[in-house]
């Protein structure tokens, strides 16, 4: 029987805790502030940033959001990260990706105060994480260690796959699984665009974690028995439904579910913990920054 992964589930027994954390923290005057900031107009980004804004209201933490218009200068953007650097109620800023062409992604990423940086992006975050000094680890790889430990997926020793190699997801990914500890240990391969076999590559690995952003690319045929595959995908594409589009995955579900040991769907997998985990790093930013003591899992 293979294991469909409810990433709802796990997202909401984290969340429990990130809420219990919030608690303390109010109890000792510290209010946790997650300041969105957007500058797109993609429907995509609007709707992943309001779901963002929901879980904070859901936990306690207090939610800023700005929006920007598309066609203004990059320096709009920079005064805005500016007012929130200064800002002591504002304990975490998100600017959602991606931002406009005339936006220079870096120079974005760098604006950010570090220890505000709750997606873990800025290459201070970045150099720590691979350092193995961790400060917030990035939220999407950080929800997948959470969901291989909840389903008892050992990693040490196994072969993982990553498939990607975005800032966002692939990178961070296979940091986390080569680095010591549980939830590490694993041989990692990273494959991306310019990867001559993927096929035998996947086959060979006892977990895989899709992460191309590309529709439906890794099938049950690419797949060994009982491998744990994680899917990172979340492609709208057009379909007859009310919204005019369905969610799928960078898996294509029915074919690798017969070959996988567990499998999470699109949607209700990945996506769920990537949401409680950013709230996890605000909590935590919010202790650093007050210094009141919290324990999170
Ligand atoms: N600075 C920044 N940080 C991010 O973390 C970030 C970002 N930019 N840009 C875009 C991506 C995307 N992302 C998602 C988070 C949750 C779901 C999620 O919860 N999805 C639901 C379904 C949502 C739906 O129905 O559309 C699910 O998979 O079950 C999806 C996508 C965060 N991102």
């Amino acid at each position: 029987m293979t294991t469909i992964i409810d990433g709802n589930e796990i997202g909401d027994q984290i969340t429990a805790c990130v809420a219990a954390c919030t608690d303390t923290l109010v109890s000792e005057g510290v209010t946790p502030g997650l300041a969105t900031v957007l500058m797109s107009d993609d429907g995509a980004s609007e709707t992943y940033v309001s779901m963002k804004q929901q879980a904070c209201e859901e936990i306690g933490i207090e939610g800023f959001h700005h929006e920007i218009s598309a066609d203004e200068p990059a320096e709009t953007l920079f005064s805005t990260i500016d007012e929130l650097n200064a800002d002591p109620a504002v304990h975490g800023i998100l600017v959602q990706m991606p931002v406009p062409d005339h936006v220079t992604k870096r120079d974005v990423l760098e604006r950010i105060d570090p220890m505000k940086d709750v997606d873990g992006f800025h290459p201070e975050n970045v150099g720590r994480l691979v350092a193995g000094n961790a400060r917030y680890k990035p939220c999407t790889p950080h929800g997948i260690q959470k969901i291989l430990a909840e389903t008892g997926v050992e990693t040490e020793g196994k072969d993982a796959v990553v498939v990607g190699r975005s800032d966002i997801v692939g990178k961070p990914m296979a940091n986390l699984l080569i680095q010591y500890g549980p939830g590490g240990n694993a041989t990692t391969t990273v494959c991306h665009s310019r990867t001559e076999d993927l096929a035998e590559k996947t086959r060979g690995a006892d977990i895989v974690i899709a992460a191309a952003g590309v529709p439906e690319m890794i099938d049950g045929s690419m797949l060994s028995d009982g491998t744990t595959v994680i899917d990172v995908g979340i492609n709208r594409v057009d379909a007859d439904t009310d919204k005019g589009y369905e969610l799928v995955g960078d898996v294509d579900f029915e074919s690798a579910k017969a070959m996988a040991d567990a499998i999470t769907p699109v949607p209700g997998g990945v996506g769920p913990l990537t949401i409680a985990m950013l709230m996890y790093n605000t909590v935590k930013a919010a202790s650093l920054q007050s210094g009141v003591d919290i324990s999170l899992p």
